[in-house]
């Protein structure tokens, strides 16, 4: 039988390191960010000189690094309130504070088994394995450094988790209440995740994953399921049982010619309309705070594209630092803490996917480019 976690014990860890996208925080950043998450990846010279004048839109200042400060200061109160003795470090893939700055610090600290929380829910390999490429290259720079080793975890998917499919329920709820009443029972939800290359997508997840090399392989399948518990959830608290939703994508980047996922938010607000639907809320749930992908893309072109229209729309909150969502990485830390340590224990998972494996595959979501070490995995 697992046993049901009571133990507030991180051992064998003794830091967790929150790992994130990280964006500019002035003006002088923007092309310099711009260049670390672009090198090498083919992206056309117009869509970055477009992306440029999104950020210069607001000031050159991407949200994404005060809400992770926001999360590290939610997590760590969240830690001490319940007994959790674990410190928290952050570091990001493209900007300051980076990856590697706060792995020298945690083996400067005298730390050596790091558990890694990556802000992404879901399999894919931006969201999961290029994380973990990070991580092998910063390990590889301190090994050079002469610092002492470092073994890093990282913690499972939680996109079905109940800390981050509830907060995002009770958000679509309250995007629904924004909506007249004389719309709000007809609106639909649209679902909404990054668009990645469809290769990408076919090849995501582990390999044994049933839907590994479908159309949109288990990036797809997990956003699938969060879509369709929280669409449960809000027929259950809302009453209209038949409400219309769909999985759309947004933030396409790439040449034209490489396939996408596809529909984008703007042509599917477009075609709501046409169908004759009265409203919409676009609820988020590829992300986990509403940075730019969500303050831009979303609240800024999407909702222009409703407003041309005459359809109205209203959009979801991202979890951010809800404290369902910081309880959650609690228990997922403690989670695989006891299963280091050899004890069986109780996985919480929503929905028919279940839990998540703790360890990647050796080919769970391949670079698209070639292969490179990565960290964390079998
Ligand atoms: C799956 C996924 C997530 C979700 C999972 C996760 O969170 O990791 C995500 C998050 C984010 N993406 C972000 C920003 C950008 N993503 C870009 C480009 C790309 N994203 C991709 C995928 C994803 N991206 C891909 C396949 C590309 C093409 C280039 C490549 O193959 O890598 C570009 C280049 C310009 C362009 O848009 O073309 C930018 C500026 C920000 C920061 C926002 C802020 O500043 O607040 C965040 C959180
Ligand atoms: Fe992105």
């Amino acid at each position: 039988m697992p046993e049901t976690l009571t133990s507030t014990d991180p051992a064998p860890y003794d830091a967790l390191l929150l790992l994130s996208f990280g964006g500019p925080e002035a003006p002088e950043d923007v092309v310099p960010f711009l260049e670390n998450v672009t090198r090498g990846r083919g992206i056309p010279k117009e869509r970055l000189a477009e992306v440029g004048k999104h950020y210069f839109l607001f000031g050159g200042v991407s949200p994404i690094n005060e809400q992770n400060r926001e999360l590290l200061a939610a997590l760590r109160k969240d830690f001490a309130g319940h007994g959790l003795d674990l410190p928290v470090y952050w570091g990001n893939r493209n900007w300051a504070p980076y990856l590697v700055d706060a792995l020298r610090e945690i083996a400067r600290d005298g730390h050596r088994r790091v558990l890694v929380l990556a802000t992404s829910a879901y399999a894919g390999y931006s969201g999961c394995r290029q994380y973990r490429e990070n991580l092998a290259e910063a390990l590889e720079q301190l090994r050079g450094e002469g610092l002492p080793e470092l073994r890093v975890d990282k913690l499972r998917h939680f996109y079905n988790h109940p800390g981050f499919v509830g907060p995002m329920a009770d958000a679509t709820l309250a995007a629904l209440a924004e909506l007249p009443a004389e719309v709000r029972d007809g609106a639909r939800l649209a679902f909404t995740t990054h668009s990645i290359p469809l290769s990408m997508a076919e090849t995501s997840g582990a390999p044994d994953d049933p839907a590994r090399g479908t159309p949109g392989g288990a990036y797809v399948a997990q956003h699938l399921e969060v879509a369709r518990l929280v669409a449960e959830a809000v027929a259950a608290a809302t009453g209209v049982a038949d409400r219309p939703w769909e999985l759309v994508f947004q933030s396409r980047s790439g040449a034209p010619h490489i396939p996408w996922l596809e529909p984008d938010i703007c042509d599917h607000l477009a075609a709501l309309h046409t169908a004759g639907a009265p409203a919409a809320v676009m609820v988020p749930i590829g992300f986990v705070s509403d940075h730019m992908e969500v303050k831009y893309d979303l609240d800024t072109e999407a909702r222009a594209k409703a407003a041309e229209l005459g359809l109205p729309v209203t959009r979801a909150a991202t979890v951010g630092a809800d404290p369902r969502f910081t309880a959650a990485v609690r228990e997922l830390v403690l989670e695989r803490a006891a299963v280091e340590r050899g004890v069986r224990v109780e996985r919480c998972a929503l929905g028919t996917l279940g839990a998540s494996h703790d360890v990647c595959a050796v080919a769970c979501c391949p670079n698209p480019r070639a292969p490179k070490p990565a960290a964390a995995q079998l």
